[in-house]
């Protein structure tokens, strides 16, 4: 009997949403994106999809939310898929260890970003994507990589979302320019940008992004997108870098291959065994999801799951 069947999980994940609510310290929203300094804080969702395929969700797990840096997950697949290792040429796989907006290795390291998962790693990702199509095809694929993942059509990007950032995205600019000016953008700039500010703007419930996750648990009942090797390699750089310069912590009181966003939400992956998904808009001072990040610990422990 698989570890993902054991204790009672509807009930855990029931306790764990009441749990969640009682506590009123909920973090800050990403204020530096107009559309999202909007979103009511006191918001909890979880959803986890075990191996056998089921999905078992409590809280506000039907409500969609900007998933932002979750989708450098998918688009990294993409990205693999299209170039495999010469991706790296253009990218390392090195944690950061600095904040996910931040620009000072950048001209230390000669334009090459440290890992796909910080801002400026994932525009050379996005860039890549691109190749040299117009910003809508490369959209395209990536909306049906992540539907054809989640198993469902109504998976969106909101265009209100991506035109604010849009327009206050000042530090992905010069991240972008910066990138160009050591000719490691194939793309201007702006349209690099525009493919970039779009993918971050999809919309998912942790329903939605529980289900998407589930071709990185690797799982034989589990839809496979991408080779096992590439799932091992997606997982230790989610882990090493998915939650920026609070990876370690992270690796530290969770114990599983996670990737955040600034909308508040977090995949966190079991190898094997479940995708989970979970969302609360406050974040932490790394801009992690603060109760996201709690709750997994939480379930991390009561269902005995770690790669540890
Ligand atoms: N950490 C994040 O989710 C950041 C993504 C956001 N779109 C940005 O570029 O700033």
């Amino acid at each position: 009997m698989p570890r993902s069947n054991a204790p009672d999980l509807p009930g855990l994940l029931s306790r764990l949403n009441g749990r969640m609510r009682e506590d009123d310290h909920w973090g800050d929203v990403a204020a530096y994106i107009p559309q999202l300094a909007h979103v009511d804080p006191h918001q909890f969702g979880i959803a986890v999809v075990t191996a056998d395929g089921t999905c078992h969700v409590a809280g506000d797990s039907e409500v969609p939310f900007s998933v932002q840096s979750i989708t450098k997950v998918f688009t990294l697949a993409i990205a693999l898929g299209r170039s495999g290792d010469q991706l790296w040429q253009r990218v390392g796989r090195e944690p950061s260890g600095r904040a996910f907006n931040s620009i000072v290795q950048l001209e230390q390291e000669q334009g090459r970003p440290r890992n796909p998962f910080i801002n400026a790693g994932a525009i050379v990702t996005t860039d890549e994507v691109l190749g040299h199509r117009p910003p809508r095809e490369a959209l395209a694929e990536i909306v049906q990589f992540v539907r054809a993942a989640a198993g469902t059509d109504d998976i969106h990007i909101n265009d209100a979302v991506a035109a604010s950032e849009t327009a206050f995205g000042h530090r992905n600019f010069a991240l972008a320019h910066f990138l160009a000016s050591f000719d490691n953008l194939k793309n201007a700039p702006e349209l690099t940008l525009g493919t970039y500010f779009h993918h971050c703007a999809l919309e998912m419930s942790v329903r939605q992004l529980a289900m998407a996750g589930r071709f990185l648990v690797d799982a034989p009942g589990l839809p496979r997108l991408v080779s096992a090797g590439r799932i091992r390699r997606l997982n230790a750089l989610m882990l090493t870098c998915g939650h920026y310069d609070g990876s370690g912590d992270f690796a530290y009181r969770v114990g599983l291959p996670g990737k955040s966003g600034v909308g508040g939400g977090i995949l966190a992956i079991v190898p094997g065994q479940a995708s989970i998904a979970v969302w609360s808009p406050g974040l932490n001072r790394y801009g992690n999801s603060h109760k996201g990040t709690e709750a997994l610990a939480i379930l991390a422990r009561q269902m005995g799951w770690s790669i540890f």
